[in-house]
């Protein structure tokens, strides 16, 4: 194989988290939009802002199953002295009364119908009984209602015109339900990102091949795909490549081709074989190099090769003929946490997010245990989440290296330790990066 002696060892600079965060989101530019139907809404990112085609509700509603009154009719009514009021009809939900509701009179009315014009009340149905006067349908209405009782009042939701939800905002369900409300059958969003995952290294093996000394079978790529569909975009597998720079040149091509972002794991340190290194570096240097053959170096320029973080801190990124090439460590924790700090944001982005609104989200917790840190760089915790007493607490997974799988299934969160000699002592409040 192909030794790229050198070509991985240059001097690279770390730049702060942050950095390298607003510099992918930056990058990251909204992208084409579609329409779906309501129906398969659910979980996309809206693409234009949507807004209230009627007042809401409609019409003066009933909430109740029961009778439509003028509550001044009923100031003196009580269980021992009820007021007797003349039915006039009985108005299902979907109908329309035929009647003005006049005084000593009433209208019998279910959940959701419109009240009738007259009515300033509905009584329940419970608080009433049936009678009648001199011969014709009346009802005896046992307790006083209030002015607007059980009614809900035209536009006192919603106003003709107001703004229901704004561009990038993830289509909740109770978004599905106001856009069905409005009459939005279909529904702009942006396209799910489609993204190309590339896993790179040797001793990979496929999910289904028995394991033989010395190689283990690729797990970032199935995570990377999991965590793809977790951000609204669609995962490429693109297969699991030997650390052979030629091979690995020719699927980036047809990554490029496909994808509208791209992400590989593994081979970005500074080993021999760690081929996206030396991608990163032709890319970096601008001309010849081992990407000779694959970019064309006016549109690509390296954004970081390097984090001051750990784990995760040889993550790198380009920006290629507009479009992001994110290489993730190998390491499964150190892609995972590169995925959440660095690809997810740029997916959000890609589905119309602001900066702001893609920015890992971050709450505070009391630390449970010491936590001794052996670098000065900001460290990535997965951690256990859990209330008591009414507070967030953050209990730090075991097995949390870099190098280590246990932990990730069972994080809820992503405790930042600051930059810094020294580790934090349990009882501190700490941040916590959110994985939902
Ligand atoms: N001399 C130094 N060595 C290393 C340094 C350093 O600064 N100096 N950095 C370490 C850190 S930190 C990390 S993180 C890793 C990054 O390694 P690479 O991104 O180059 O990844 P690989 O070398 O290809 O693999 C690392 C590790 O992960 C396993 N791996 C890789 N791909 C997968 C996959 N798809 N599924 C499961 N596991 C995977 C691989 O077998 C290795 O064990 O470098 C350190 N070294
Ligand atoms: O940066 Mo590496 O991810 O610590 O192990
Ligand atoms: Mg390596």
């Amino acid at each position: 194989m192909q030794q790229l002696q050198g070509a991985s060892r240059f001097n690279r600079r770390a730049i702060k988290v942050e950095q390298a965060i607003q510099l992918v989101v930056e990058s990251a530019l909204p992208g084409e939009k579609e329409r779906v139907p309501l129906w398969q809404a659910g979980g996309r990112r809206l693409a234009e802002s949507l807004s209230a085609t009627t007042d809401w509700p409609p019409f003066a509603r009933s909430g109740m199953d029961g009778y439509a009154v003028r509550s001044a009719d009923t100031v003196l009514a009580s269980p021992d002295s009820p007021v007797t009021l003349r039915v006039l009809e009985s108005v299902a939900a979907g109908e329309l009364a035929a009647a003005t509701v006049e005084p000593g009179c009433a209208t019998r009315i279910m959940t959701g119908g419109a009240v009738p014009a007259g009515a300033d009340a509905v009584v329940m149905l419970e608080q009433t009984a049936d009678a009648d006067l001199d011969g014709l349908p009346a009802v005896r209405v046992k307790a006083a209602a209030s002015l607007g009782q059980n009614i809900a009042k035209p536009g006192e939701e919603f106003r003709l015109g107001s703004v229901i939800a704004e561009p990038g905002t993830r289509i909740r369900p109770g978004h599905a339900a106001l856009l069905g409300t409005f009459g939005y059958a279909n529904v702009p969003v942006f396209k799910r990102p489609r993204v190309a995952v590339i896993a790179t290294g040797d001793e990979l093996l496929p999910v289904t091949a028995p394991l033989v000394p010395g190689s283990i079978r690729d797990s970032n790529s199935a995570m990377v795909a999991a965590l793809i569909e977790q951000s609204g975009g669609v995962p490429l597998q693109m297969g699991c490549m030997s650390d052979d720079p030629g091979a690995i040149l020719s699927v980036l091509v047809q990554a490029y081709e496909q994808a509208d972002l791209i992400v590989t794991t593994g081979g970005v340190s500074v080993g021999d074989f760690d081929v996206m290194a030396a991608v990163m570096r032709s890319i970096r240097e601008g001309s010849g190099g081992i990407t000779e053959r694959f970019l064309d170096y006016k549109t690509a320029k390296l954004l970081f090769d390097k984090v001051a973080m750990k784990p995760g801190s040889p993550t790198s990124a380009a920006l290629v003929d507009g479009k992001l090439l994110i290489a993730l460590s190998g390491n499964p924790g150190a892609c995972f946490v590169g995925f959440e700090l660095f690809v997810k944001p740029a997916l959000l982005r890609l589905q119309g997010a602001s900066i702001e609104a893609s920015q890992p989200r971050a709450v505070t917790a009391k630390l449970e245990s010491d936590f001794d840190k052996g670098s000065p760089h900001v460290r990535f915790v997965r951690t256990r989440l859990f209330t008591n007493d009414g507070c967030l607490h953050a209990d730090p997974l075991a097995f949390n290296k870099s190098s280590m799988l246990a932990s990730i299934p069972e994080a809820d969160g992503l405790i930042r330790i600051p930059a810094g000699p020294d580790g934090l002592a349990k009882g501190s409040i700490v941040e916590v990066l959110l994985l939902l």
